[in-house]
């Protein structure tokens, strides 16, 4: 009925996640409220798991990529699932570390890491560093000889794929400010350059392609091409790369016309596509990695809102307006994102309206999506926002010093504050 799994409707026809029921946690926590289901967080990190397990023998590793929702909890719920962590940035990385999570399991990514966040990854003993670029081999290699240590390396690569997708997250094609290119022979200059480094172990290459990415083709093709490279790097130089991460960005349901692969059918392709590529090039199967952040987090996720004024101007549109907005959720204002929403006391009637939800932002492109579909809807009614549990709550702002929301999760129709409320104190306690 609903676009998620985890979404139901009470006995009173109220909207509910993970079994609870959606106006109680409104008017327990209040909103704006993120809400996330943790049992669908699980089952979708099982699920990438498994895929390796059932289809490439366990010779793999899922990392949650934290830039879709980053808090303690959630990398507790990761590590506690065996996966490994994603972390672009020293504040991921400190999330990780306060939540205890397995450092030798955290891939450290980032097109412009500084000096502090490389000394910090080597400090903490992260698992693999994805360097980006040459500069950064450099810097690193005299950071670890500096500390009499070996440095774990991963190149990011632009395997020159077009992926279908909106062109802000788009990744894999040469005009990316990701990575190293193939065409040029950078990246080979690269390779040659960290083998002949005495404190850096080049462990693999990895490459990203975009995100919200439906089709499976474009996985299998940057895989051929990633072993490509790797049979190109032994050939030359004798050095066989032992692991290939292959990056995230499958899409997810947003909208009923979504239909997204079952997760599971990205490992059983590509997983033939590796053997029958690697058989061909006469190299190794390697280790393979995949970072899923959106497909693991977004479905598991809705945002609470209380509606304030209805301004129906004639023959032109109705404002819904909500006491959140791009500030916690910024994607419509971005890309023109599409979202699903719901009166949540009226959850299972039709929706029967069209409207603009608008934000409380001094800005008019401060907008959760036009010609939305929705019930009945008045001042004072709870809306559902659907599938916001990716790239909302890591992406907000305080935006004219609004506070940002709290975050609950639900398990077993058991909910818990696992993020506050940020208070107007919150938002001054850097001013002097
Ligand atoms: C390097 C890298 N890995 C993983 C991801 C996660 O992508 P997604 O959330 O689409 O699965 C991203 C973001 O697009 C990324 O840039
Ligand atoms: N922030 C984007 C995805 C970017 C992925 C990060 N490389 C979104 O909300 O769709």
């Amino acid at each position: 009925m609903f676009i998620s799994d985890c979404l139901g409707l009470s006995d009173a026809g109220h909207l509910t996640i993970g079994g609870a029921d959606t106006l109680m946690l409104a008017e327990k926590y209040g909103t704006p409220l993120y809400v996330m289901d943790e049992d669908n967080i699980r089952e979708n990190c099982r699920l990438y798991k498994k895929s390796i397990d059932k289809y490439y023998d366990g010779r793999g590793l899922v990392t949650y990529a934290s830039k879709a929702f980053c808090c303690k909890e959630i990398c507790r719920v990761a590590a506690d699932e065996g996966l490994g962590l994603d972390v672009v940035s020293a504040g991921e990385l400190y999330t990780a570390r306060q939540a205890d999570f397995p450092m030798e399991k955290i891939f450290f990514h980032g097109n412009n890491k500084t000096i502090e966040e490389l000394s910090m990854a080597l400090s903490y003993g992260v698992g693999r560093i994805v360097v980006d670029n040459l500069t950064e081999l450099e810097i690193l290699n005299t950071l670890a000889r500096s500390l009499n240590r070996k440095a774990n390396v991963f190149f990011r690569i632009k395997p020159g794929i077009d992926a279908h997708t909106h062109d802000f997250v788009r990744t894999g094609q040469i005009d990316s400010k990701f990575g190293l290119a193939l065409e040029t022979g950078e990246a080979l200059a690269a390779v040659k350059e960290a083998i002949s480094f005495e404190n850096i172990c080049l462990k693999g290459i990895h490459c990203h392609i975009g995100s919200q990415i439906f089709d499976i083709e474009p996985f299998e093709h940057a895989a051929q091409v990633m072993l490509g490279f790797i049979a190109q790097v032994k050939t030359e130089t004798g050095y066989e790369i032992e692991e290939l991460n292959l990056g995230g960005g499958f899409g997810i349901k947003y909208i009923t016309e979504h239909d997204p692969v079952e997760y599971d059918r990205y490992m059983q392709r590509v997983a033939v596509t590796v053997d029958d590529t690697c058989k061909e090039l006469g190299i190794r199967r390697p280790f393979i990695v995949i970072e899923p952040g959106r497909s693991i987090a977004g479905p598991a996720g809705i945002t609470l809102y209380t509606v304030g004024a209805v301004k129906e101007i004639p023959h032109v549109r109705t404002y819904v307006s909500i006491d959140g907005g791009m500030t916690d959720n910024p994607r419509y204002a971005l890309y023109h994102s599409e979202y699903e929403c719901l009166v949540a006391s009226r959850a299972g009637e039709p929706r029967e309206k069209t409207v603009t939800i608008a934000g409380k932002c001094c800005e008019s492109g401060d907008l959760i999506g036009e010609g939305m579909r929705i019930q009945e809807v008045k001042p004072g009614d709870v809306v559902a926002v659907l599938a916001t549990g990716a790239y909302n709550y890591s992406m907000s702002s305080n935006y004219n010093r609004i506070p940002k929301p709290a975050i609950v999760f639900v398990k077993g129709g058991k909910d818990r504050l696992v993020v506050k409320r940020e208070t107007l104190e919150d938002v001054i306690r850097n001013d002097l």
